[in-house]
């Protein structure tokens, strides 16, 4: 039977690196960027800050102007100008002379240092005395510090967050170039399932993996074009997996995976196009029936009908085909029970964590495939290697955390 055949979870990733996604580039506004991963470097078209700026409310001033100054013996300056926020300053600092800037104002030519307003005293309108001395350069934000004209500010590849959002928009940089969000067509096959929100009859059971994988696309940066349920004939499944493969760029269907008599995805993909399947069945639970297909250049995944199977394979084997790839999200934390495995795949064990005084516990959740429930009760997985036959109590694992996104 063709998926008793298993291969590695790394043997899997190696079909997964060869897949070419590619859904073209598109300009958007900044911010329907974030999540998204640039197509573009992005120079910065100005030095940051564009002009020296006072990093503090005070008197922009020639330091030598005000060595030595002290609270007994303040250093009497000129006031040629009160400048206000958002304006740029009239007049050039003499010896001797100074200008009042609140915090972010610009420094009129020649200051090179501000002394804050707490350190002063207004003896007139035009007259304030300075009672503390000043190092050059203190107290300045000096213009292009923070960015030079020209520097790379974003790669390409990167992805677009609110930070980034922020600094893009400082620069006045308004549109930028994303990567398309991936097309991801999902096909539920099954003659059990129905709609959710339609009523079923016992022996029925409401769609569940479909709404779930939609969802999973969408957090992870993909747009998901749904297909329905389709029922377990042959020319119904291949049918709609043309169509899908011809609108999408990646096509996921669950269901009749496996070997029974009306598992039909394989044969679908290698009816459409070449090179048809890939990989059936992964050394790996759950999730072990898998399909990893391609026709033409979209990539087709065969998702197990079983829920927990369905959403740990998307994300390990989907997720980073949509250009959204962040770094997962790991924990280390000590069994509070023996975990036993087969031994010759990889076992991805459903977990809870507690934090138990300055330990975190791990409690395995032994959970079926099938068992819906322990998707919202499961804080993240832990991995039990291929060669190992379990793991002990008191062992420390490593979890990787369910994911928001
Ligand atoms: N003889 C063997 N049988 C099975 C094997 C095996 O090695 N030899 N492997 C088992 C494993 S492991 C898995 S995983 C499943 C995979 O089954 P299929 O992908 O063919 O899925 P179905 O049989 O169609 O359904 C399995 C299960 O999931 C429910 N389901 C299906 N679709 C949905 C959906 N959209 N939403 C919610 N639930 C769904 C379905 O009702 C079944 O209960 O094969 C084992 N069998
Ligand atoms: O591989 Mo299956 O998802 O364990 O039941």
């Amino acid at each position: 039977m063709a998926f008793l055949n298993v291969k590695s979870v790394e043997e899997v990733y190696k079909v997964i690196n060869s897949f070419k996604v590619n859904p073209g580039e598109q300009i958007v506004d900044i911010v329907d960027a974030v999540g998204k991963t640039l197509a573009e470097d992005i120079y910065s078209p100005y030095d940051l800050p564009q002009f020296n700026r006072s990093a503090v409310d005070g008197y922009a001033v020639r330091w030598e102007d005000v060595s030595g100054a002290s609270e007994s013996l303040p250093s009497l300056l000129e006031v040629i100008e009160r400048l206000e926020m958002g304006t740029a300053p009239t007049n050039e600092l003499k010896p001797g002379s100074c200008v009042e800037v609140p915090t972010g104002g610009m420094l009129p030519k020649n200051a090179d240092s501000v002394v804050m307003v707490e350190y002063t005293e207004n003896f007139s309108d035009h007259e304030v005395g300075i009672h503390k001395s000043v190092a050059s350069g203190e107290n300045v934000i000096i213009k292009g510090e923070d960015i030079k004209k020209g520097e790379v500010i974003m790669n390409k590849g990167d992805q677009v967050l609110p930070e980034s959002i922020n600094l893009l928009s400082s620069l006045g940089v308004t549109k930028v170039s994303i990567v398309k969000p991936v097309r991801v067509g999902i096909i539920s096959t099954g003659d059990e399932l129905v709609e959710t929100g339609e009523e079923w009859c016992l022996g029925e059971i409401p769609n569940s993996n479909g709404p779930g994988l939609m969802a999973a696309c969408k957090l992870w940066g993909g747009i998901p074009e749904y297909y329905g349920i389709v029922k377990d004939q042959f020319n119904d499944v291949k049918s709609t997996l043309k169509k899908a493969v011809n609108e999408c760029e990646i096509v996921l269907l669950t269901g009749g995976t496996s070997v029974g008599k009306k598992d039909y995805v394989a044969e679908a993909i290698e009816s459409i196009g070449t090179p048809g399947v890939l990989i059936h069945g992964i050394a790996l639970k759950p999730g072990k029936p898998t399909i990893i297909g391609q026709i033409d250049n979209t990539p087709v995944f065969g998702l197990s009908g079983n829920p927990v199977s369905a959403m740990l394979c998307f994300k390990l084997f989907v997720r980073p085909l949509l250009n959204n790839y962040t770094e997962e999200k790991t924990l280390i934390g000590y069994l509070n029970q023996n975990i036993p495995s087969a031994g010759g795949r990889q076992d991805y064990v459903p977990v809870k964590v507690n934090q138990v005084k300055d330990k975190i516990e791990v409690k395995p959740l032994f959970a079926k495939s099938n068992s819906i429930g322990v998707l919202t009760k499961m804080d993240g997985y832990i991995i039990v290697p291929i060669h190992s036959e379990g793991l002990a109590k008191g062992e420390k694992v490593k979890i990787y955390l369910k994911e928001r996104g």
